[in-house]
């Protein structure tokens, strides 16, 4: 059990050594979803066992299918049942995993008679649903909200899914568009399938992932995707390999940014089909050395960084903007952080929870709808603890679990402290040990 609050330690000597990652979220829960869809049996390997997949795992389980999971081999079997659902009525829970929320959501409608219930944590029901269940109603569904309209908790029927045109407004969340890719197979007919307007990085791995999975789709995420009717997912193998987490990466390929020294991130490398390997543009941006090795990413410190104030987009790979923001104090120039205004309504309201933290830090922040500024300094060393509210959101508590490993006081004593550090759990949960052994390698003599 992590103490809570958690007093980062900072570190006394540069970092040096490695680092592996757990594997990827996005792909474990689509790979989940599309193995479920199978005619076989599918074994993932270097899954991500965590909070959110196990939610999927259990949600599948709990519609009928057979689900098991070696935690310490990080491995996950799954029957599929090409294209039916086993239960015709389950009571489903989502807790505050945006995927399984939306592609469960999606999925439990190709059942042709189906009944499910759906509720998440308190937060979740508070995240947007609106483009999607409009989209399935649209399509045949009926819902009914025991609350607030187009949140959870809600009861959705089924019908099965007609051909045609699809169109969904993915605005809010382009995880309505992925899960509706990932279930157009299955429609009685063919169909055109569209998002204008809608984030492109995560819907393009929803694209690759099904093509790996022997399905055949031809569009872009700007203009839509055509998905013939009739066919059916095989991975042509029976055991599927999960990518390490790219978002994950970030917070390790950021530390000698705060702390100097160097990092190997295992596994990490350009072409994995996760958006957010595209941070490593963002750190060679800021001058610190990356460079792609057999076994993965080394990322180095530089000498110094350029002392010019530097503008960002993270529109297309925002789960990484937390940790850039985190750390900007730390930078010789103001950082402006911009497209992340739908971070809003994710775990938390991102920028809102970034910037409430890093004025607790003493930095210099402005926001606006869209973006958020961080001026440098501010991280003085001020005897008093720092305590950072994690907002219940795994990505705010590891960003600042980074930034408190500088070394403000120039004792070693920890200053900051992260409030429910166990809410890593969602993606990362053994994140804070992982931080431990790297700073325990790198502190030996
Ligand atoms: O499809 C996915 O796996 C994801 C899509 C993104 O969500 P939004 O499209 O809601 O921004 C991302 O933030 C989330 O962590 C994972
Ligand atoms: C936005 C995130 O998660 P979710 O899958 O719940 O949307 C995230 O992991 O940063």
């Amino acid at each position: 059990m992590l103490p809570d609050p958690y007093p980062v330690k900072p570190w006394r000597a540069p970092c040096r050594g490695s680092v592996s990652l757990p594997g990827s979220k996005s792909l474990t829960n689509r790979a989940l979803i599309l193995s479920a869809l199978t005619k076989g049996t599918v074994q993932l390997e270097g899954a991500l066992v965590s909070r959110d997949s196990r939610l999927l795992v259990q949600n599948l389980q709990a519609l009928g299918f057979e689900v098991s999971m070696d935690e310490a081999k990080r491995s996950m079997v799954i029957r599929g049942e090409g294209g039916s659902i086993p239960e015709s009525v389950a009571d489903l829970f989502v807790g505050n995993a945006g995927t399984a929320a939306r592609f469960l959501t999606a999925f439990v409608c190709l059942h042709p008679d189906g009944r499910y219930r759906f509720d998440g944590d308190e937060e979740m029901r508070k995240r947007p649903m609106e483009g999607l269940l409009d989209c399935l109603t649209r399509l045949g569904a009926r819902v009914a909200f025991e609350g607030e309209r187009n949140c959870f908790p809600f009861e959705i029927q089924t019908t099965g899914l007609p051909g045609g045109n699809w169109s969904v407004d993915a605005g809010a969340s382009s995880q309505m568009l992925s899960a509706l890719m990932m279930v157009a197979p299955f429609a009685s007919e063919n169909v055109f399938l569209s998002a204008p307007g809608v984030r492109p990085a995560f819907v393009q791995m929803t694209a690759d992932l099904m093509h790996q999975y022997g399905v055949n789709l031809s569009g872009t995420p700007s203009d839509g995707y055509s998905i013939p009717a009739g066919q059916s997912y095989s991975p042509g193998k029976s055991r599927f390999p999960i990518e390490p987490d790219a978002t994950a990466a970030s917070y390790f390929m950021t530390l000698p940014l705060v702390v100097g020294g160097s990092v190997l991130v295992r596994g990490m490398h350009s072409g994995l089909l996760q958006g957010d390997t595209a941070y490593a543009g963002v750190l060679r941006d800021l001058g610190m050395g990356i460079t792609e090795k057999e076994d993965g990413l080394l990322v180095e410190a530089p000498e110094v960084y350029t002392a010019e104030a530097r503008a960002f987009s993270f529109r297309t790979f925002s789960d990484t903007f937390l940790t850039l923001a985190a750390v900007a104090p730390l930078l010789p120039a103001p950082v402006t952080i911009s497209g992340i205004n739908h971070t809003r309504y994710q775990e938390t309201d991102r920028i809102h929870a970034m910037a409430e933290g890093l004025g607790r830090a003493g930095a210099q922040v402005s926001t606006d709808e869209g973006s958020i500024t961080v001026g440098p300094g501010g991280i003085s060393g001020s005897p008093k603890p720092v305590f950072i509210d994690s907002y219940k959101d795994h990505r705010v508590a590891m960003s600042f679990g980074i930034l408190g490993c500088r070394d403000v006081l120039g004792t070693g004593e920890p200053w900051l402290y992260v409030r429910d550090p166990a809410c890593c759990a969602k993606t990362f949960p053994a994140f804070f040990e992982e931080l431990e052994l790297l700073y325990r390698n790198s502190h030996d003599k």
